[in-house]
Parts: C-alpha cells; structure tokens; sequence
C-alpha cells in the first residue's frame, strides 16, 4: 500500500519543495520572487490559518482565513496533510491545497513551521525540504520590527520560536539545503540553484 501511495505522489507531478525557518526571516519574500520569476513552473500550496489577515493579504491567495471551529471540523474530518498550533493560532496544509498544485503539474511550495516539517516527514509527499535562516537573532528582530505586522506580544513569541526553530535547522537530515538570507539577491540565488534541476524538468515537459 505504501509502496503504491508513494508511486501515485511521484506520477501525481513533480517533486514539492518545503521552505521553512523562523517567522520574518524572509520565506514569503523569497517565494514571491521565486512564482514571479517563474510563472507556470511553481504553485503555492495556499494554508489554512485562524490568523486575522495583514493589511494587504487577500482570503484564497495568502491563506485560507478560517475560523478555530471551521478548521477543527476540517482537521477531524481528515481534510489536512498536516496542522499546527504556531503562536497562538491553527495552521495547516489542505490534502485539497497541494492537490490543486499538482494536478496543474506544478512544483508545490509550502511555506511550514517546524512542527509541519517533521509532520510532512511522516507522509509520503516527499518534498525537498529547505530551510531559510536568518544571519542573526539581531537581524531577524529587525527584519520583523521593520515589517510592522506584529505586536510587542505577537513579536516576543515568534523571536522565542525562532531559537527553536534555528536550533532544529542544525539537526543533521532535517533539512536537504540551508541558505542564510543575508543579502537577499544572492539568498535568492541560492534558491534557484536548489531548486534548477527539478525547474529544468518542468520546462522540459510543458515545452
Ligand atoms: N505547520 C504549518 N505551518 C504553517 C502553515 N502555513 C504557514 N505556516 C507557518 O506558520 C508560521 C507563521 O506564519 P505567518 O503567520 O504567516 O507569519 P510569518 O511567518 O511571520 O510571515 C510560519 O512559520 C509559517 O511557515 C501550514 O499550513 N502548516
Ligand atoms: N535579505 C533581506 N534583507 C533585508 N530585509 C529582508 C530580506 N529578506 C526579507 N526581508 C524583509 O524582512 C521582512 C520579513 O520578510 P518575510 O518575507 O515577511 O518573512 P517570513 O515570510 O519568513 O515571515 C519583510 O519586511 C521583508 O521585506
């Protein structure tokens, strides 16, 4: 059986990536420039969250906003790859979300916490698994504070996950690549030279 879910995800298209590290170290940033680059190559897998949407994020395009019951019922009734408390809040990963991606033969990219990390590992998605760290504490403090999205609350809690977050990145095998976004061009190109051979891929088969 598992011998047969694993050929299905292989044949269901190409390989996902995951991209993870601690909260405002740069991941929407990188992978927002990564589906701009190449349209028609990357689809986001689009999470479910009962986190209120920032100015300028839009319900169906950044996240699924729901509400804690809606997303329980969701989760209880096997909807959900994999689901997460971070920060006060539910996050999760629709089995709907990714198939949407790779029934369009997309490379799907999900932008997880740890927690999914090791969730994801469990299943038989088989994603490339990339982590994004920041060059400091200090630095990331700052590329946060400098966002303005959170409270001194909502800002000292990420800070403390990211510690966590940053010292499960050095655990040999929990991550395929690392890359430190300091400055962001040559992070960016960090990135695409990760991920070159399975972009090369899909152009091959939708040129
Ligand atoms: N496990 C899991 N984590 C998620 C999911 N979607 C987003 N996250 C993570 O939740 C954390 C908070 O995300 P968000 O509230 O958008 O804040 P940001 O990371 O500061 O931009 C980040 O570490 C995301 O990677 C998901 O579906 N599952
Ligand atoms: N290499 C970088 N140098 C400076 N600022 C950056 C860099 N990468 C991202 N940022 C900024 O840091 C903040 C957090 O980035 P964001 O992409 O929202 O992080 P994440 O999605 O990991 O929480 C944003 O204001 C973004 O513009």
């Amino acid at each position: 059986m598992r011998h047969f879910s694993r050929l299905f995800s292989v044949m269901a298209g190409p390989r996902p990536v995951v991209c993870s590290g601690p909260s405002g170290v740069g991941k929407s940033t990188l992978l927002k420039k990564l589906m701009k680059e190449y349209e028609g190559v990357f689809g986001f897998s689009i999470s479910h969250t009962t986190r209120k949407p920032r100015p300028g994020e839009q319900n169906g395009i950044d996240y699924h906003y729901v509400t804690r019951d809606v997303m329980q019922a969701g989760i209880g009734n096997g909807d959900f790859i994999e689901s997460a408390e971070f920060s006060g809040n539910l996050y999760g990963t629709s089995k709907a979300a990714v198939q949407e991606v790779q029934s369009k033969n997309l490379i799907c990219l999900l932008d997880i916490d740890m927690q999914g990390v090791k969730n994801i590992k469990k299943t038989d998605l088989n994603p490339m698994f990339i982590s994004i760290q920041p060059p400091s504490m200090e630095i990331l403090e700052k590329r946060l504070r400098g966002r303005k999205t959170e409270s001194e609350e909502s800002l000292q809690k990420r800070l403390q996950t990211a510690k966590i977050e940053m010292e499960f990145s050095k655990e040999p095998g929990a991550f395929d690549v690392i890359i430190i976004n300091d400055n962001l061009d040559d992070a960016y190109a960090k990135l695409k030279d990760a991920l070159k051979e399975e972009i090369d891929k899909v152009k091959k088969v939708s040129s």
